[in-house]
């Protein structure tokens, strides 16, 4: 089985994807880019690839849950990571010279407030790992901890430099295949309403809490069709294949929600 990762080597989805072992790895291949990761399970149906979707200080990683609601695939799984950055520049740089810092969107946002303590300007990668590629004498990248003993050429200005501690990003295991699983402990559902009107979200939750679900992530995501209008991903601590959960999902229908299974999966965590 091949799994995708959002490269080069060394980034926190290389980590997530190392420490994955719900199923058996020939090889693990890198892209390029968050929307290249998704996009190669649809031309390798033997596939999988690893995702973040939420981290404790930036939120949902929108660019994945977009995806979500575009692509055909399936959440096998979830893993957490710790996640702790570190201000990289070329030996010899000092911190007076750095003018702006590279990184991915996500990764900036987690450390906007060390960017602007300094007065640093930023700018956007496609990974943590690949900003390493930008550095000149007035640039810095913003990357993963402990990458200096990989790279010679490196060095870590600054460590740690997250915004609140205890940093953790959720990564979804994907796949284009579904998979069934006994005694699933979590699904992922999106949930589409046909059109607004008052009270639309309370039914969602309401018809959650009737059936004594507990859920443990809700996110809404514009349709982009029409302003005001979202898509609903609910998390619920329940296996879709559940009879109260089955329940649930009749009722949504029948409020004129379309209500789409994204995962069904044993939590190991
Ligand atoms: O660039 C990386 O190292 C990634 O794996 C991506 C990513 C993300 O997009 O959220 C993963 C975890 C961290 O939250 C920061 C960056």
């Amino acid at each position: 089985m091949n799994l995708y990762y959002l490269g080069p080597v060394g980034t926190f989805s290389h980590m997530a994807a190392l420490n994955y072992n719900g199923t058996k790895i020939n090889d693990y291949i890198p892209k390029s880019n968050l929307y290249e990761v998704v996009n190669a399970l649809e031309a390798d149906s033997n596939s999988i690839a690893i995702a973040p979707i939420e981290n404790s200080i930036e939120g949902t990683i929108n660019i994945i849950a977009d995806s979500l609601t575009e692509k055909k695939v399936h959440v096998i799984d979830e893993l957490h990571l710790d996640i702790s950055f570190s201000l990289y520049t070329n030996k010899g740089t000092q911190l007076e010279d750095i003018k702006e810092v590279v990184s991915i969107a996500p990764a900036i946002n987690q450390t906007s407030k060390f960017i602007k303590e300094h007065g640093f300007t930023y700018r956007y990668s496609d990974s943590t790992v690949q900003s390493l590629e930008e550095l000149d004498q007035h640039t810095a990248a913003i990357a993963p901890i402990g990458l200096e003993d990989r790279y010679d050429s490196i060095e870590a200005l600054h460590t740690h430099i997250e915004d609140y501690p205890h940093n953790t990003t959720r990564f979804l295991i994907l796949s284009s295949q579904k998979k069934s699983v006994q005694q699933a402990t979590d699904s992922i559902l999106l949930i589409t309403p046909d059109k607004d009107k008052p009270g639309l979200l309370a039914s969602i939750l309401n018809t959650f809490a009737l059936f004594n679900i507990n859920l443990s992530w809700i996110e809404s995501r514009p349709l982009k069709t029409q302003l005001g209008m979202y898509h609903f991903f609910v998390q619920a601590d329940c296996s879709a294949e559940d009879d109260n959960m089955k329940k649930v999902i009749t009722i949504l229908k029948t409020l004129d929600f379309d209500v789409n299974v994204l995962g069904n999966f044993k939590k190991i965590l």
